[in-house]
């Protein structure tokens, strides 16, 4: 059972995303130095794509072998594969692409002009075959935007309430408007859950989440882990919480 969330604040968004890079090598080592395959979901977003470029670009990267990690992603853009918008592309150019990853453990969500075509739905089905099929989840890395969404579950949206697995996420109010998600039920299946977020836009958000709101008026809020929930923050998106909820220092 999750406790309550734990925060951590750094000082700047360079040093959440380098921090959250070595937390991410230091999860998979673990988890593999017990001879098992991690399953980690990524994010997309600007501080979720900035800790891959940090884990490509810090020595430690190579302490991990990447032929065994299972990737998914927490939430796709339903775009062209060569769309700069997707964020399985962004997440190759900073990491996957320059490291040894078993691309048949590389679980990308289908692209508008894939082999599911335009139809959205089926593509969001062939992911939820591949997510309900794992045994365990062991990290859930998400984003969260300013009206405290998660992955591309928007408050008060039809994803907010589905408990299947992975749905198909139409009229999003961020472009590009149609999207695949992980849903709420989903992310909870996983052992941590990881929201990482910078700026003063998310400020509010985050203390709406750590402050009781309900998933469906602010999703984040929804997006436990079964064993552990962490809010890695800057300084700035953290500035609405009250005084003391950090459990360490910002550094
Ligand atoms: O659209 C998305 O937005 C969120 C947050 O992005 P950010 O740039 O504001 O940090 C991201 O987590 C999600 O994966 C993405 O599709």
């Amino acid at each position: 059972m999750s406790g309550a969330p734990e925060v951590v604040i750094h000082a700047n968004p360079d040093l959440l995303a380098a921090t959250t890079a070595a937390r991410l090598v230091t999860k998979l080592v673990d988890i593999q130095s017990t001879g098992r395959i991690p399953v980690v979901a990524l994010t997309g977003g600007g501080v979720g794509i900035s800790t891959l470029a940090h884990l490509n670009d810090s020595p430690a990267r190579d302490a991990v072998d990447w032929s065994r990690v299972e990737i998914l992603w927490g939430d796709e853009r339903f775009v062209p594969s060569s769309d700069p918008e997707r964020n399985a592309g962004q997440a190759m150019d900073a990491l996957l692409s320059r490291v040894n990853v078993d691309p048949a453990r590389v679980h990308v969500m289908a692209p508008a002009d894939g082999e599911f075509g335009d139809d959205v739905d089926a593509a969001a089905a062939a992911y939820a075959d591949i997510v309900d099929g794992l045994e365990t989840i062991d990290l859930v890395m998400l984003g969260m935007g300013p009206e405290g969404h998660v992955a591309s579950v928007f408050p008060e949206s039809p994803a907010v309430y589905d408990t299947r697995s992975v749905v198909a996420v139409r009229n999003c109010p961020k472009p590009p408007p149609t999207r695949i998600s992980l849903t709420l039920p989903t992310i909870r299946r996983a052992t941590d859950v990881w929201i990482i977020t910078a700026g003063t836009a998310k400020a509010a958000a985050v203390a709406l989440a750590l402050g009781g709101a309900g998933e469906v008026a602010l999703p984040a809020a929804g997006a436990t882990g079964r064993a552990r929930t962490l809010y890695l923050l800057d300084r700035e998106s953290a500035s609405a919480l009250p005084a003391g909820i950090s459990r360490a220092p910002v550094s």
